[in-house]
């Protein structure tokens, strides 16, 4: 393996100390410790382990947490007034419903997350899902940040790695990675953070139909398609850069969405699943608390 390692969970505690600090800072200049709700229906194994962890991030970094259980029978009209609740909760400062929402067994209406999340007042938005946060971002004059790509943006900048006039391909188009990212990497100047923006973005996807002659011309590439180890050695041009998003569990192991090792021969730097970006989306959940807490008392 030549490639270095971008150590993600290294970067994801530097910047929860930080977080840290900018919490006590604003307690002790009389504010509230900032306040998370997390919404988890259901009782998908998975959900539980990351809804937990960013619970233990909350309270290391000084910021209070609930969480709600709901059964995976809640219908829409009980998780809907949940959220309404939740909303006008003065002491909540941030919602997050843990996604996926469990599919309805029986013949009960359907979860739908997209109105589930549309009802999640877009001040307390820390996921930066809801329509009004999505499109202040495309505008380029975002409020909160969607947490992985705001992680990655963070590693690339504080790894010294330069986007500007570079290619970055995004292999896939989702609305929590893959869109966002694009979006923000392809952004004037620093709007989307430092000295991280003015690539040039190509998004591929499942229907891309040369993805091998995209992702060989890409300085950096992003890989979130979750598919696991899609993403080959012979896909990587020499000297690239790869950032993982995958978060694949094969059998008892998690693997990304690159084929690490394969990918380590060529690439100068990558991130290595488990301990990359995900480590780093629980980092900027904690940013975006904070910074909810600070919209809603005026800062
Ligand atoms: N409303 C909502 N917001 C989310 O941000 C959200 C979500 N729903 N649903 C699920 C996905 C997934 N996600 C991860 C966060 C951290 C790790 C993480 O820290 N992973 C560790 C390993 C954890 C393990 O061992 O399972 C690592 O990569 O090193 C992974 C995945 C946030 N998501």
């Amino acid at each position: 393996m030549s490639a270095t390692r971008l150590d993600g969970k290294k970067i994801a505690l530097k910047i929860r100390a930080e977080v840290a600090q900018s919490v006590q800072k604003f307690v002790e200049d009389g504010n509230a410790a900032p306040k998370l709700a997390a919404v988890l229906v259901g009782d998908d194994p998975a959900s539980q382990v990351y809804v937990r962890n960013k619970e233990r991030a909350c309270e290391k970094a000084g910021i209070a947490s609930r969480l709600d259980r709901m059964p995976a029978s809640t219908t829409p009209a009980e998780l809907l007034a949940r959220i309404d609740e939740l909303n006008s909760d003065q002491s909540v400062n941030g919602i997050l419903v843990q996604l996926p929402l469990p599919q309805i067994e029986g013949d009960g209406p359907a979860l739908d997350e997209r109105e589930v999340l549309d009802a999640i007042d877009p001040l307390k938005d820390v996921d930066a899902f809801s329509p009004i946060n999505v499109g202040l971002l495309m505008q380029g004059r975002p409020r909160f940040l969607p947490c992985t790509p705001h992680g990655i943006v963070q590693m690339l900048h504080r790894c010294d790695i330069e986007t500007a006039g570079k290619h970055v391909v995004v292999v896939g188009r989702s609305e929590i990675v893959g869109k966002p990212m694009a979006m923000m990497l392809a952004q004037k100047d620093s709007t989307c953070g430092p000295q991280t923006a003015n690539a040039t973005v190509t998004i591929a996807h499942s229907r891309t139909s040369n993805l091998k002659e995209v992702c060989l011309s890409a300085d950096i590439l992003i890989a979130a398609v979750g598919r696991p180890e899609m993403i080959r050695g012979d896909m990587i041009r020499p000297g690239a850069v790869v950032v993982d998003v995958g978060i694949n569990r094969v059998g008892d192991r998690l693997v990304g969405d690159v084929a690490f090792d394969e990918a380590a021969e060529t690439a100068s730097a990558i991130t290595p699943v488990p301990g990359g970006v995900g480590p780093l989306t629980i980092a900027m959940l904690l940013h975006n608390t904070l910074l909810a807490a600070k919209l809603q008392s005026g800062q």
